[in-house]
């Protein structure tokens, strides 16, 4: 399978339309099917070859014939296998009522199932086709069989999860391994689709290549393919002012250490100069504690304005431990036509009018990057947050249009949009991820990357992406310091 399908995220919707267009292309559909059904096949005895019964759950549409084709795969290489069927195969059509006519074995309704010590249950009930919440004969069946603790191996997706949103429509099978087709689709990424998909196996069925590209929007996996070619100066050694010059802006006197994280970060990140800029009041603990990084003491707006003269100050990052208020929404406002990522209080600040900040975003024509947690985007965007029927990518990508700058939804399942459509799941960080200052840290290596002139789009996902690689190898029980100290080469 080539690197770029794996890294593509299809909806449901789009998966139709691209099956569509395979077999307006002259490809035979059921070959498909039974491709994707041998492919679980081949899954489920790799897996369990030890497995007293598989017991393959079939649904109303082609999930339940992918289901069939496995049931029958099974069956010929030997194994036990019994059938329960979910509706009146007889209603089934198209490929699927071929592959249910190949069936020769007996079929039950769900209702008889009762899992056994031995069973291994392929989950063939619905994949892609999920339309609304399961009803309750199927939710009831999902609970017996995750409370009884036989493994489960699911076909396309988990039933009950939702692929274009990873929700759960009532419940889900917590699975052991999910086997799907072509490309991952959100669900299998966004939580809490995540989390019950077990390993996850995308499969070559033999759609074509280009036929997939073409059908697929702007949804991605985060990797570092997506920034290449825009880290190289960062991982060379090359001269500090090409690298950027970062300047971080400090809390006041009780609230500095998150700002001196973002700075250290931001340096070893592979920003060239990192300043902090600082009050008064906090002027000499910062300096007391600073050596790498410079020391610059703002106090107000006209200070600001004074120094943004120089040109030179390639990015800012400002809102870690900066305090919610009038100075914060001043200095990102004076802001607006720089590389600017705002993050926690710089982000609270703007709640009560959210409006000036996207405006003045619009009007300066910058590159800003936002960094809010659930709590921090719901204040930002309250109606696009509280709109149910969205996904973490939908949400993220009303957002980045709203506001005119990217971004990045942070949580175990971060999601970076760019105001043109651009979105990226990321899945590369680890649980103890989620500790403090940790989000400084993020803030200053997005700040290191569009210092050195990366677009804020690229310059974001490769910042969560090392940052999750950071937590990677520091391992459980890091702290933002030794975060700092793990975060890998920009590749
Ligand atoms: N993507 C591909 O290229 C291929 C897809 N195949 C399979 O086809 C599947 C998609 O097939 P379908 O579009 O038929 O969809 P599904 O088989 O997932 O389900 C569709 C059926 O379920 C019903 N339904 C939806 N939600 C329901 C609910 N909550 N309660 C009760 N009934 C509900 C629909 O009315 C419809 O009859 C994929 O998941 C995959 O397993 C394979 O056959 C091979 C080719
Ligand atoms: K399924």
């Amino acid at each position: 399978m080539r690197s770029d399908l794996q890294h593509l995220l299809i909806t449901p919707a789009e998966m139709t339309a691209i099956d569509r267009a395979a077999a307006q292309s002259g490809i035979d559909s059921f070959t498909l099917m039974r491709n994707a059904g041998l492919a679980v096949t081949a899954a489920a005895l790799r897996h369990f070859p030890d497995a007293r019964r598989f017991v393959v759950l079939c649904g109303p549409g082609n999930n339940g014939g992918d289901g069939y084709i496995a049931a029958r795969g099974l069956a010929e290489s030997g194994a036990d296998v019994a059938v329960f069927v979910l509706g009146d195969p007889a209603r089934l059509q198209g490929d699927a009522a071929r592959a249910w006519s190949d069936w020769s074995g007996p079929a039950a309704p769900i209702s008889a199932f009762e899992p056994q010590a031995g069973d291994v249950v392929i989950d063939a009930l619905f994949g892609a086709g999920l339309s609304r919440d399961l009803p309750d004969d199927v939710v009831h069946l999902i609970e017996r069989v995750n409370a009884s603790g036989v493994p489960v191996v699911a076909i396309d997706l988990p039933s009950g999860i939702d692929g274009r949103t990873g929700e759960i429509r009532g419940a889900a099978f917590a699975t052991r391994h999910t086997v799907t087709f072509m490309a991952p689709k959100p669900g299998h990424w966004l939580l809490p689709g995540r989390s019950l998909c077990g390993t996850l196996k995308v499969f070559d069925i033999g759609i074509p290549a280009r036929i997939v590209s073409a059908g697929a929007g702007s949804l991605r996996l985060n990797a570092p393919f997506l920034w290449a070619g825009w880290g190289g100066d960062l991982a060379a050694s090359t001269h500090k002012f090409k690298r950027g010059h970062l300047v971080v802006f400090s809390g006041d006197r009780q609230a500095t250490g998150a700002a001196r994280l973002s700075a250290a970060a931001g340096l070893a990140a592979g920003a060239g100069l990192v300043t902090v800029a600082t009050g008064k009041a906090a002027l000499g603990i910062n300096a007391s504690h600073l050596t790498a990084v410079m020391v610059k003491e703002i106090d107000g707006s006209r200070e600001l304005t004074k120094w943004l003269q120089d040109q030179r100050l390639g990015s800012f990052v400002l809102g870690p431990g900066f305090g919610i208020g009038k100075k914060a929404r001043d200095f990102a406002l004076a802001l607006c036509d720089r590389s600017l990522v705002l993050d926690a209080d710089g982000i609270t600040s703007f709640q009560t009018n959210p409006g000036e900040l996207f405006a003045a975003l619009a009007k300066g024509g910058g590159q800003m990057v936002m960094t809010p947690h659930d709590g921090e985007f719901a204040r930002l965007f309250p109606e696009i947050a509280g709109d149910d029927g969205l996904s973490k990518i939908e949400k993220a990508q009303a957002a980045a249009r709203a506001s005119h700058a990217v971004i990045v939804y942070k949580g175990a399942d971060t999601v970076v949009a760019a105001p043109d459509g651009r979105a990226v799941v990321n899945n590369n960080a680890p649980p103890w991820l989620a500790t403090a200052g940790s989000g400084d840290v993020l803030a200053g290596i997005v700040g290191a990357h569009l210092a050195k002139g990366m677009p804020a789009f690229e310059a974001a996902i490769a910042a969560v992406w090392r940052h999750g690689a950071a937590g990677a190898k520091a391992g459980p029980g890091l702290t933002a310091e030794t975060l700092i100290g793990a975060i890998p080469p920009i590749s």
